[in-house]
């Protein structure tokens, strides 16, 4: 009997219909790095929020050095000295010059800065011998930012840069919504932690690592739980103790059509995870549905590495993302030539590993490996997923393709 398959876009927006961004709240800047602002930010004070020098110098009236040349040079007192931080001295008088630094206030009365260079660095009197222009080196409150200036549009995603202008304007936290929490659970008898001796029907569990990293690299907080056996009750407990600390839950291996497909098998009953086939390859048999008393999401990813890791790409990520406030939620595509044929099977999308790079010719994509989802070999040694329509067969070299980048942020 042929297998009714879902298309991605529909499984997709099963997906992210169920899945409700989190709670936003204040958090510290630091905890922000790589998350979205959830507020608009309006600037609580202007920057530079006082006139301040931008040289080491001496603040003076700028008509008292109008003239001054190495000819005839002007003569000013120094009437007292303004480091940064110090503002003892709020004003001088006309005829007069006060030694100043790079960041301190700028005394009432003067409007100038005449760097050291110009002077002979006079400690009772200041011998300045060039004419500076009105306002040289002062740099004005609010040049920079304006009290009341917009400056992060809620939804934008906090970098140093932002974190850097809201300390400056003296915020201590932003509104985002918190990293979520996935937790990730590997299921299968003939799974063994990496660092154990390897039976001889026995492999590592790459994939809890693979999923992991990938759930760590978008920006979630990922526990990865140990190997669950092959046996629906020890799932069935491992789940329920883990769905405490969980937003998600992503678990690999158990959902085709085996003999002992434990996932499948512990969560079929509750009624609340749908399965069925995705049409696309890798990545075929998948599961999705709420579980537990806060109707938590649970992803159910097929066992092969690949398919594992395209589903995590194509359908985990975009709901962390959306439990994150992070637009787009799924990864942008772009076009590249590809350097050799590469063929598919009619009725389902299929996602072929690659190498993308840009170079003269514009960008390109050659082929990585086989199409088999065991090959992680050949995985590793992609950067893109080559998208190959439903409808489409085989592509010829020098064909225009669609690629997915996985390393970009976005
Ligand atoms: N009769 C059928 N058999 C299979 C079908 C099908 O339609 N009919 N679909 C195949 C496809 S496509 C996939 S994908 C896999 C999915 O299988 P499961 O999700 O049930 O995964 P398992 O059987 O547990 O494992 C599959 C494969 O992956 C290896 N694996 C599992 N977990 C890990 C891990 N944590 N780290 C590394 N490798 C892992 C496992 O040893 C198997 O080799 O089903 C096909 N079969
Ligand atoms: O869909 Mo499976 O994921 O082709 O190997």
């Amino acid at each position: 009997m042929a297998d009714q398959l879902t298309t991605v876009e529909d499984h997709l927006e099963r997906i992210l219909g169920s899945i409700r961004p989190l709670p936003d709240f204040p958090q510290p800047l630091m905890e922000t790095l790589g998350l979205a602002a959830a507020e608009d930010v309006v600037a609580p004070i202007r920057l530079p929020s006082f006139d301040n020098s931008g040289m080491d110098g001496y603040a003076v009236c700028h008509r008292d050095v109008l003239t001054a040349s190495e000819e005839s040079p002007v003569h000013l007192p120094v009437v007292g000295e303004i480091g940064a931080g110090q503002a003892q001295l709020l004003a001088m008088s006309p005829g007069t010059a006060v030694k100043i630094m790079t960041g301190a206030p700028v005394p009432a009365g003067a409007d100038t800065v005449v760097p050291y260079e110009w002077t002979d660095r006079g400690v009772a009197q200041v011998r300045i011998g060039r004419a500076p222009e009105a306002g040289q080196h002062v740099r004005r409150a609010g040049e920079d930012v304006d009290e009341g200036d917009l400056l992060i549009e809620h939804g934008t995603v906090l970098g140093p840069r932002h974190l850097g202008l809201l300390a400056a304007v003296g915020r201590a936290t932003v509104r985002s919504r918190p990293r979520p929490r996935v937790v990730i659970i590997s299921t299968g008898s003939e799974l063994r932690e990496p660092g154990q001796s390897l039976g001889h029907d026995a492999i590592y569990d790459g994939n809890s690592f693979l999923l992991a990293a990938a759930a760590r690299r978008a920006g979630a907080i990922a526990y990865r739980v140990g190997i669950v056996p092959d046996e629906p009750r020890a799932f069935l407990d491992a789940l329920g103790d883990q769905l405490v600390r969980a937003d998600i839950v992503v678990t690999s291996g158990g959902v085709s059509q085996g003999d002992y497909d434990v996932v499948k098998e512990a969560l079929a009953p509750l009624g609340s995870v749908w399965f069925g086939g995705v049409a696309m390859q890798p990545g075929k048999p998948q599961g999705f549905g709420l579980v537990g008393e806060d109707e938590t999401p649970i992803f159910t990813l097929p066992g092969n590495p690949v398919s594992a890791y395209i589903s995590f790409e194509m359908f985990v990520l975009p709901a962390v993302r959306k439990l994150m406030g992070k637009a787009p939620y799924s990864r942008p595509t772009t076009r590249a030539r590809l350097t050799n044929p590469i063929s598919s099977p009619a009725g389902r999308r299929q996602f072929v590993r690659g190498e993308y790079a840009v170079d003269r010719g514009g960008p390109h994509v050659v082929p990585v490996g086989g199409h088999g989802s065991h090959l992680i070999g050949d995985l590793a040694s992609s950067n893109a997923l080559i998208v190959v329509p439903e409808d489409v067969t085989s592509v010829s070299a020098g064909e225009q393709v669609q690629v997915l980048p996985l390393d970009e942020d976005f």
